[in-house]
This record gives structure tokens, C-alpha cells and sequence, in this order.
């Protein structure tokens, strides 16, 4: 296996007991970019991450992070991995800035760069105010910052941050974001876990789907962004939308069945577009004039912003006064819930 930097992994399985936790995982995570790690409960990430991060010895496979086997080369893997466990559990009788301190020492930083470092780290993560005080009085968000500090302190080369946001409140989330993306832009690799795929589609570049403990899916989130998937477009006259989508053929015609896929609910992310039919606008049974103009809005396939841009310039060049068009449901959780369907 190639001993670039970012993170390689090759058929990796790791058991516990009867339970394949992880099954024949393939990943690879590039320098500069943020790999989203994405799989229900139970598919394998965390086991992955501990793996990956050297606390956990696979049973089969090769892995290599920045360039070195975490088995073989322990040492020269985990000078250059930060880790951010879910749960930031120990040493909650230090200070916040002991805790980064006493990490900058076993990573053998000299003692006046491990307290700048730690300085510099507990602004950046905004708990200044909580240097001194013992990290067992945090907040569970307030634990997570701090978590993250601590992957930090030996400046890695590679991160694997496993459930970072959460806990996090707004504010902090965006935060995160930003930092994580500066962190890839200084040529890091990160490889995220989350469940909030929203969230993921925000800051990731590629992602990693797992279920049952192997590698199902590896996807880059701009072409998959690119992919079919539901757009919600909202008009001023949702009856003369609906019209108009039916007669250039995103829509089958109007008729009884169409009808319940006007809707604003988040939740409702299926195919509807079918076959081009032409259609009278002002038919069709569910066509009510005098719908409240802020309500409604119509679901429609479509490949990409390309296809949403060429609907809108369309539609509002024959008159439609389209309001909105945007993905309903963010490009991460579309291929997830894809691949779930698929794999039923
Ligand atoms: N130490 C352990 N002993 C026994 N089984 C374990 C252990 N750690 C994990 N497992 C099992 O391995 C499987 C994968 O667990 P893992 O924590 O890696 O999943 P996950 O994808 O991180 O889940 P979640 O999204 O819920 O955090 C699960 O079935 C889990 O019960």
C-alpha cells in the first residue's frame, strides 16, 4: 500500500466476540480534504476510528495514516493523529489547561510551547474563561470544545474526529465547521463521523458510506450534489406552477395523484417526476385557486443546479412566478437514504 500521507484502509475487520464490528472496511482520506465517515448505529465508524487512530488492533487488513501502519509504527502514527473520541471522559480532576498541557508533554513538546500552545488552543475553542477551572465542571458541549483542543495540541497531520458536534450548541457548530474546513485548507486530513447530515454536507468533500461494518458507498459530496434528487420549488401561484411543470413534463399531468405531493413537509424526499405528458393548466381536481402564496410548494427531480437553474429561467421567461427552487434535503442524507433504499 502506498505510504502517502492522509489515511488508507484496505479490507480492514475487526471482531469482537461474534460481532463484526467492522467487516471489510476500504477507505481512503486525501490531504486537504474533509472525508465524512456516515453509517447508522451499529455500522462499524467508531471501531473504524479507534482503528484507524491506534487503540484498537484490526484482526485483518492494512491501514496506513499519514504514511505509517498504526500497529507497526505506532508511535510515528500517533505523533501525527489527533483523535477526538465521542466522549471526553478522563482526567476530570485537571484544568482545562492542564489537561492540554499534560497532552503537549507526552507528545514531548517543550514545556513553554506546550503552555502557549495550550493558551492559543483554549481561545480558539473559546473557553478562556474556563482555563483554570477543573474540566469536570464543563458542559457537555463545553467537554467536546475541549476535546477538540486536545486533538490539537501536537499540531497532526491527520484528525479523526468521531461525533464532534455533538452537544455543540449553534454557535459552536459553526465554529467547528469553520475550523475544521481551516484545517483542511493547511493540507490536514480529516476524517469526520456524524450523524447530522446536514451538517456534513457543509463541511465535507468526500464521503464514506458503512453498513454492517463494510464500506458500502464512497462518494464526493460535489458530484453527488450534482446527482437526482428532490427539489422544492415554491411559487407566488402554485396552481400555475404546477400547471407549468406538467406541461414541460417534470411532473406526470396533473390529476388525483398529484396533488399530495404538494406538500412542505421536510421528510419527503421520493421520485415524482415522470414522464413528460403535456397538460391544460387550470385542470385537475387538486388545483385550488386561492392557496395562501407563503404556503405549498411542489417536489421535483432534478440532476443538479444546472437542471434547478434551467427550470428557473424557463419558468419565469413563460410568466411563473417562481418564489424559490432549492434541494429539499441536503445532498449527504439524499444518498444516504438512496442507498438505504437501495439495500432493502
Ligand atoms: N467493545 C466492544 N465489545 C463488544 N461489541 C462491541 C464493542 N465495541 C463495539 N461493539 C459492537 O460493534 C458494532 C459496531 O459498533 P460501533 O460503535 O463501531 O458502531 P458505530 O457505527 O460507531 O455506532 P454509533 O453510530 O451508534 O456510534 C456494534 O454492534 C457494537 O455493539
Amino acid at each position: 500500500m502506498s505510504s502517502d500521507g492522509g489515511i488508507r484502509a484496505r479490507d480492514v475487520r475487526r471482531a469482537f466476540g461474534q460481532v463484526k464490528a467492522v467487516d471489510g472496511v476500504d477507505l481512503v482520506a486525501r490531504p486537504g480534504r474533509v472525508t465524512a465517515l456516515v453509517g447508522p448505529n451499529g455500522s462499524g465508524k467508531t471501531t473504524l476510528l479507534l482503528v484507524l487512530a491506534g487503540l484498537l488492533v484490526p484482526d485483518a487488513g492494512e491501514v496506513t495514516v499519514a504514511g505509517f501502519d498504526p500497529v507497526t509504527q505506532g508511535v510515528e502514527a500517533r505523533r501525527r493523529t489527533g483523535w477526538m473520541p465521542d466522549v471526553f471522559g478522563t482526567w476530570d480532576s485537571l484544568t482545562c489547561r492542564e489537561v492540554l498541557t499534560t497532552v503537549a508533554a507526552a507528545y514531548r513538546l517543550p514545556r513553554d510551547v506546550g503552555a502557549a500552545r495550550a493558551a492559543e488552543l483554549l481561545t480558539l475553542v473559546h473557553l478562556d474563561e474556563y482555563a483554570d477551572a477543573p474540566a469536570h465542571v464543563l458542559s457537555r458541549g463545553q467537554k467536546q470544545r475541549l476535546g477538540l483542543a486536545r486533538a490539537l495540541v501536537h499540531d497532526p497531520d491527520v484528525l479523526l474526529l468521531d461525533e464532534p458536534a455533538s452537544g455543540l450548541d449553534p454557535r459552536s457548530r459553526v465554529d467547528l465547521r469553520e475550523l475544521v474546513r481551516r484545517l483542511a485548507a493547511q493540507g490536514k486530513t480529516v476524517l469526520i463521523s456524524s450523524h447530522v447530515l446536514t451538517e456534513l454536507d457543509e463541511m465535507a468533500d468526500d464521503a464514506v458510506f458503512l453498513s454492517r461494518g463494510r464500506t458500502v458507498a464512497t462518494r464526493s459530496v460535489t458530484a453527488a450534489a450534482a446527482e437526482r434528487r428532490p427539489w422544492r420549488i415554491t411559487a407566488l401561484d402554485t396552481v400555475a406552477l404546477r400547471a407549468w411543470l406538467a406541461a414541460n413534463g417534470y411532473l406526470p399531468a396533473a390529476g388525483p395523484t398529484s396533488g399530495p405531493r404538494d406538500t412542505l413537509a421536510p421528510d419527503v424526499t421520493g421520485p415524482i417526476a415522470g414522464p413528460a405528458t403535456a397538460k391544460d393548466p387550470g385542470e385537475g381536481p387538486d388545483e385550488t385557486r386561492g392557496e395562501d402564496p407563503g404556503e405549498g410548494g411542489v417536489l421535483v427531480d432534478l440532476d443538479g443546479a444546472v437542471a434547478a437553474a434551467a427550470l428557473l429561467r424557463a419558468a419565469v421567461s413563460d410568466g411563473v412566478p417562481v418564489s424559490s427552487i432549492a434541494p429539499a434535503g441536503g445532498v449527504l442524507e439524499q444518498a444516504y437514504l438512496a442507498l438505504e433504499e437501495e439495500r432493502r
